[in-house]
């Protein structure tokens, strides 16, 4: 096992031994922010025949410069299907959307014309093609609409709706168990005794697990039960989980026994001790197949472990780019704590047209949870430098955001 490792070497030890969950094949309802585990294509061209933008009537080629009153052939209504070609001298009703009658050259929309019985009046040279959407303008058919390894958007999901991509083949959401090994902590919805801790890093990594696209399956908790039936628990949601979080009880102090505990279930931990702060006291091993990652109980430094181990490796599980994206923002904020460890501060992040800028939240304290409340990325402080003022440039990894959003896939490839 590897004691006090860089956080890459951390993460990277992880994902070596991450592969995709299998795929599953769901309604196209139920893949929103899933990642695609095959690629799609347009199955035809979108509009599949030259359709009308306007309500309207169609005119033919030869009566684009000038015309006569023209005969109306037929109105079209929505779902209709033209009975006849277009000739000249002559007009058909169309309406936005519905297909054109052979020999369409333009439509004019019907504020621009006059009825006169059957016949249709209207004035001035009419561009060809106007208010006409080709065939295939929006989409030609076999051109690829989602690749592999990319989220499903709202936007998407109507684009495959389009093409009649009913049911998408989607990785498997991962499976992820929380459990606390502070004695002290009780679930948030009891009043605690003197003493006692209520659960908070709990519920918050669930938030984050769904936004980052695993499904928070189980939490459990040490209060109230021995060493030894925390350890069968423990080995339980091993063997269900894709991914297990324990949080506290790793640092090194008597109580501490997060190593111990997984090591008796029989897990390999692969590293013990991350060096950044906060956050340093975090471990990670597999059993099995699963993964397992070892939290601090305070809360900030648990989310920091949390962003730069676990993050990645839900993304690994659903197929996507693991590695976390950063990118430089103009820091709003003076940091003076300097010192040999790399630390990640809480931060709002946000672009205007100056950029992006980032502000340090309050409260950065690791046992703190005053920052929670706001923060949307992690400030980067690298070892050793000298003390942040106000207008330096940072760097700024996202976090606290759908994993599934392609704006955040473009910034990782920043
Ligand atoms: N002698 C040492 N003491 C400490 C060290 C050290 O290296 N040597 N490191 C400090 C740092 S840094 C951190 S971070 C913490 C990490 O502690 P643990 O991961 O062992 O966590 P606990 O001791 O179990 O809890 C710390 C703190 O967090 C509260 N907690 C725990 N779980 C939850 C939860 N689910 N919800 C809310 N709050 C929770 C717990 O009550 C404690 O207050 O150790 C320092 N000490
Ligand atoms: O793990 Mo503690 O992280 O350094 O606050």
């Amino acid at each position: 096992m590897l004691f006090q490792i860089g956080v890459e070497e951390a993460r990277d030890t992880l994902l070596g031994q991450i592969l995709p969950l299998p795929v599953k094949t769901v309604p196209l309802s139920q893949a929103l922010n899933r990642i695609a585990a095959t690629d799609y294509a347009a199955t035809a061209d979108l509009p599949p025949c030259p359709q009308s933008a306007v309500d309207g009537y169609a005119i033919h080629q030869k009566n684009l410069k000038e015309r006569p009153g023209l005969a109306l052939l037929e109105i079209l209504f929505p779902g209709d299907v033209p009975s006849m070609p277009l000739e000249p001298g002559k007009t058909s009703g169309v309406v936005t959307g519905g297909p054109l009658p052979l020999d369409t050259a333009a439509v004019v929309p019907l504020e621009k014309v006059r009825l006169e019985g059957d016949y249709v009046f209207c004035d001035g040279e009419i561009a060809p093609g106007v208010n006409i959407k080709p065939r295939g303008e929006d989409f030609c058919g076999g051109q690829p609409l989602i690749k592999r390894g990319s989220p499903v958007t709202p936007g998407m999901t109507g684009i495959l709706a389009a093409f009649g991509h009913s049911k998408i083949a989607v990785y498997r959401r991962p499976r992820v168990a929380i459990v606390c090994l502070g004695p002290e902590i009780v679930p948030c919805h009891l009043t605690p005794e003197k003493g006692q801790v209520r659960d908070s890093n709990g519920p918050l990594l669930a938030a984050l697990i769904n936004l980052d696209g695993g499904l928070a399956v189980s939490m459990e908790y040490l209060h109230g039960k021995k060493p030894d039936g925390l350890r069968e628990v423990l080995a339980g949601l091993i063997s269900r989980a894709d991914l297990v979080l324990t949080v506290g009880g790793a640092a090194s102090g008597a109580s501490d026994q997060a190593l111990a505990l997984l090591r008796e279930t029989g897990a390999r931990m692969l590293f013990w001790g991350i060096r950044v702060k906060p956050g340093s006291h975090s471990g990670g091993g597999i059993s099995g197949s699963t993964t397992i990652i070892s939290l601090s109980g305070n809360p900030s430094a648990c989310i920091t472990g949390y962003h730069l181990l676990a993050t990645p490796a839900l993304r690994a599980m659903q197929g996507l780019n693991p590695l976390p994206g950063v990118f430089t923002a103009t820091c709003l904020s003076p940091y003076d704590k300097g010192g040999d460890t790399r630390r990640f501060l809480r931060g709002y992040a946000q672009c205007d047209a100056g950029g992006w800028t980032v502000r340090i939240l309050p409260g950065q304290k690791s046992s703190m949870l005053n920052s929670l409340g706001s923060y949307n990325a992690l400030i980067e402080i690298p070892s050793g430098h000298p003390p942040v003022r106000e207008g330096d440039k940072v760097t700024v990894y996202p976090a606290n955001i759908c994993s599934c959003r392609p704006e955040l896939d473009s910034i990782r490839q920043n």
